[in-house]
């Protein structure tokens, strides 16, 4: 089975063009405004209405976010997922208010912290942020992937945290991960994605 790819924290058309050329099946936007990511709804609308019919779905990344702020970027895009940093209670929520596919982070430390039940769509496994981090996640942190052997997903999931193009076949053989997202992996600085790293990313994680 093909590995599925995110290409995350998309900010212009290079980074976006990169991303469907090497064939991501998602891109995601950054609404989190202490992200070097971060983009506003009339920013990442024009990527969101340049992606090629059949191209990557587009998610919006939110941390803690009011309903407000969701409905805004809901009115202004046509977002095809969201990824919530919040409690599962509140992703859940968010699901059922505004109808549209919730993505759960889940910061991983020990095994107790995989989740084993599940009120989304679907997971996104990364490493815990590190202490004083000043966002939940986006933080190049890899966690011990042997964690997740043996767990028994209560929903699709993703492996994040840490992933590079010289790292991400290892850590989809070692975690069993049959998607996997990236943000700084694929960035010659915050916020300033690499063409090159994405096409090498995405080679990396769907060779055998
Ligand atoms: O990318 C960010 O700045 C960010 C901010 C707040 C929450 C999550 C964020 N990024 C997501 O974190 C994971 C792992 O990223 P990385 O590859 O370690 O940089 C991924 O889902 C990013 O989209």
């Amino acid at each position: 089975m093909t590995v599925k790819v995110k290409i995350c924290g998309i900010r212009d058309e290079v980074g976006l063009d990169a991303a469907c050329a090497a064939g991501a099946d998602w891109v995601g936007f950054v609404f989190f405004s202490r992200s070097p990511r971060h983009v506003t709804a009339l920013q990442a609308a024009p990527l969101v209405r340049r992606l090629p019919p059949g191209g990557p779905r587009a998610i919006g990344l939110f941390v803690r976010p009011t309903d407000d702020e969701i409905r805004h970027v809901l009115d202004t895009i046509a977002l095809d997922g969201v990824q919530i940093y919040d409690t599962p209670a509140r992703a859940a929520a968010i699901r059922a208010r505004f109808g549209v596919p919730a993505w759960l982070a889940a910061g991983i430390a020990t095994r107790a912290d995989l989740p084993q039940s599940c009120t989304v769509d679907g997971l996104v496994i990364e490493s815990r942020p590190p202490a004083g981090a000043q966002r939940p996640g986006g933080n190049a942190q890899v966690f011990d992937w042997s964690l997740t052997e043996g767990w028994q997903a209560p929903a699709p999931w993703m492996l994040a945290g840490g992933l590079r193009p010289d790292n991400v076949c290892e850590a989809v053989a070692r975690s069993g991960a049959r998607a996997v997202d990236v943000s700084s992996g694929v960035e010659t600085a915050p916020g300033i994605k690499s063409p090159a790293l994405i096409r090498e990313f995405v080679r990396a994680a769907r060779s055998p």
